[in-house]
């Protein structure tokens, strides 16, 4: 039995503007990519990652990736769920007794080994399908379409939600045959489908890196953790 990945890749990166595909962009001249893919498997969780890929970036991603062992690439497709259905696709062939399946963001590089762990072993005790989530820190409004605000909701059961997200495999193949449109978050799938969604904690350094500030504060968390102690 093991743990496959799945890493959607294959975003252009429109919002970090710098007309390269997001995950192949450096920091500290390793790509998110590459630091996404080598945190998995470095978690010891994780036996296999398929990672989606820009489709014309392919061969590209695949030499990004050659001194990783167990890392596949597919190609990606237009929209997250396309590249994260095609990366579920291939785990037949790359991982055929794989029975957890995560879900991580090549964005959310800088993801602590230990919120994978988590995931991983709240999955194998059991549960369908499993999030990481910080509580919301800024008060937050209900406003309509004029801008004008309707309420101030109670920020108490909110919660910001990271990658990985962890699954039972045959949980998430049934979410994504019933899943018809676009959805961003392959958790919500789980919820469409009736499947019940477990939290466990997550942390500040699993930012989604979108725009030129996320990649500053990615390179500042970087910095951080190069100067302190091991
Ligand atoms: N067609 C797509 C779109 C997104 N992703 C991946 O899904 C993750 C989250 O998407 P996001 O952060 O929105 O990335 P981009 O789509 O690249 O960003 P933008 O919308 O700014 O272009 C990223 O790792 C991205 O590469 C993907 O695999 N396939
Ligand atoms: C899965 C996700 O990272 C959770 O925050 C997120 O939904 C990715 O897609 P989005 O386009 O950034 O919403």
């Amino acid at each position: 039995m093991s743990v496959v990945a799945l890493v959607p890749a294959a975003g252009r990166g429109v919002r970090l503007g710098l007309n390269v595909p997001k995950a192949l962009v450096p920091v500290k001249g390793e790509s998110l990519l590459l630091r996404a893919v080598r945190g998995l498997l470095g978690s010891d969780r994780v036996q296999h990652v398929v990672v989606a890929s820009p489709p014309d970036q392919v061969e590209v991603v695949a030499a990004e990736l050659a001194t990783l062992p167990n890392a596949h690439v597919v190609p990606g497709g237009a929209e997250r769920t396309d590249s994260v259905r095609l990366a579920l696709g291939a785990v037949a062939d790359v991982a055929p007794d794989a029975h957890v399946v995560l879900v991580h963001d090549a964005a959310r590089c800088f993801t602590p080994a230990s919120v994978i762990r988590d995931v991983v072993s709240a999955v194998e005790a059991g549960a369908p399908a499993v999030i990481p989530v910080l509580p919301v820190t800024d008060t937050i409004k209900r406003v309509d379409e004029s801008g004008a605000v309707v309420e101030t909701v109670d920020r108490a059961p909110l919660r910001a939600v990271q990658t990985p997200q962890g699954f039972n495999i045959d949980v998430l193949r049934q979410a994504y045959a019933a899943a018809g449109d676009i959805a961003t978050d392959d958790a919500g799938l789980v919820e469409r489908v009736g499947g019940k969604v477990h939290t466990v904690d997550g942390h500040p350094d699993a930012l989604k890196i979108t725009t030129a500030f996320d990649l500053a504060v990615a390179e500042a968390v970087l910095a951080a953790e190069e100067s302190s102690p091991k």
